[in-house]
């Protein structure tokens, strides 16, 4: 087995309050490997953002990473700061977020912008650096490439900046790639591009891709395998298709009853009753017992069981089974 690219073990983050100490991010596990696509799904403040900022040292303070491991190639990077991680991020890791504007300077052209990258990153010269900005602009889809290197980010639609970004967050061949809701603020025509050309870019190039998203229409379309989050934890863990098609633990069961999947056919869409806990008001036992129609006393009075101590696919004390009948 080779070694995974990103592997981040029991991480635990928490953040310092005057109502006491939350847990955004609470023990949580699992492995990428180059050119495998982990969807991170959820509702909002799940923790999908805060595990995808802790692996890449970009957790906004007071929230801190106070136990777990962030491996990169086997190597730890959780402990890292300064100058050796932001070298570290620039040159292993990629980030593509929500807002293209975000990840853009408004001042530089996107030609100023990508050999800046590149010539930071890699020993190259600066026509070299200027080539692979042009030919990195070519692989995302970018008309006339030659040409737009010298265009500034606003004379781009919203979905041709995305594919700046993504050219941006892949020119210094890294080898993780954490894109952060990356289709939320596209028109919905756009969205299945952008999700294709991820998919394309991270087979052809081998990189690993963590993919942060509510939408488990993007998931079913994108991911290898699907890592699903409820207030903190890990709740379901498993190859894509074996999740969507029996799904074990009774949240995302109710995701995927909730969610218009196209392979699904036409079906009545149903939501979660009531809503995610808020991390400083946890209800006892199991975090989605309340919501949950399967629960039992233990699932009150036991906190919920760790991937581990289950099956390894769903943190659930009654796991749904192929033959469960989910009702409708
Ligand atoms: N500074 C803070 N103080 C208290 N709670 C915080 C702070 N920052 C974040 N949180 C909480 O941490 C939890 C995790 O947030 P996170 O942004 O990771 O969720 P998410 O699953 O990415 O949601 P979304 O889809 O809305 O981005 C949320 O419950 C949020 O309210």
């Amino acid at each position: 087995m080779t070694t995974p690219v990103l592997s981040v073990r029991d991480l635990v983050v928490e953040i310092p309050t005057r109502r006491g100490v939350l847990r955004p991010v609470d023990q949580v596990s699992y492995d990428i490997h180059a050119g495998e696509i982990l969807g991170v799904v959820g509702e909002s403040g799940a923790g999908k953002s805060m595990t995808g900022n802790a692996v890449i040292g970009l957790l906004d303070r007071p929230a801190r990473i106070v136990s777990g491991e962030v491996l990169l190639s086997g190597e730890p990077v959780h402990a890292l700061k300064g100058e050796r991680l932001r070298k570290l991020r620039g040159k292993k890791m990629g980030m593509i977020f929500q807002d293209p504007l975000t990840s853009l300077n408004p001042l530089l052209t996107i030609g100023e912008q990508l050999t800046e990258t590149i010539l930071e990153h890699l020993d190259v010269t600066q026509s070299e650096a200027r080539e692979r900005a042009i030919a990195a602009l070519d692989e995302v889809g970018i008309p006339a490439a030659r040409q737009r290197i010298g265009s500034y980010p606003h004379e781009f639609s919203g979905g041709m900046r995305q594919r700046v970004v993504i050219a941006l967050a892949l020119c210094a061949e890294p080898d993780l790639v954490i894109a952060d809701e990356p289709t939320t603020a596209l028109d919905v025509s756009v969205q299945a591009q952008i999700v294709a050309l991820l998919k394309r870019l991270c087979r052809e190039k081998g990189v690993a891709v963590m993919l942060v998203t509510h939408d488990m229409g993007v998931i079913a379309e994108a991911a290898d395998r699907v890592a699903v989050m409820y207030a903190g934890r890990l709740a379901e863990l498993g190859p894509v298709r074996e999740v969507i098609t029996n799904a074990r633990h009774p949240y995302t069961a109710g995701l995927m009853a909730s969610t218009p999947v196209a392979s699904q056919g036409h079906r009545r869409l149903r939501q979660i009753p009531g809503a995610m806990p808020r991390l400083d008001n946890l209800p006892s036992g199991c975090a989605f017992h309340p919501r949950c129609d399967r629960a039992e006393p233990r699932c009150r009075e036991e906190p919920g069981p760790s991937l581990e101590a289950c099956d390894g696919r769903a943190a659930c004390w009654f796991p749904l089974t192929e033959k469960t009948e989910v009702s409708a």
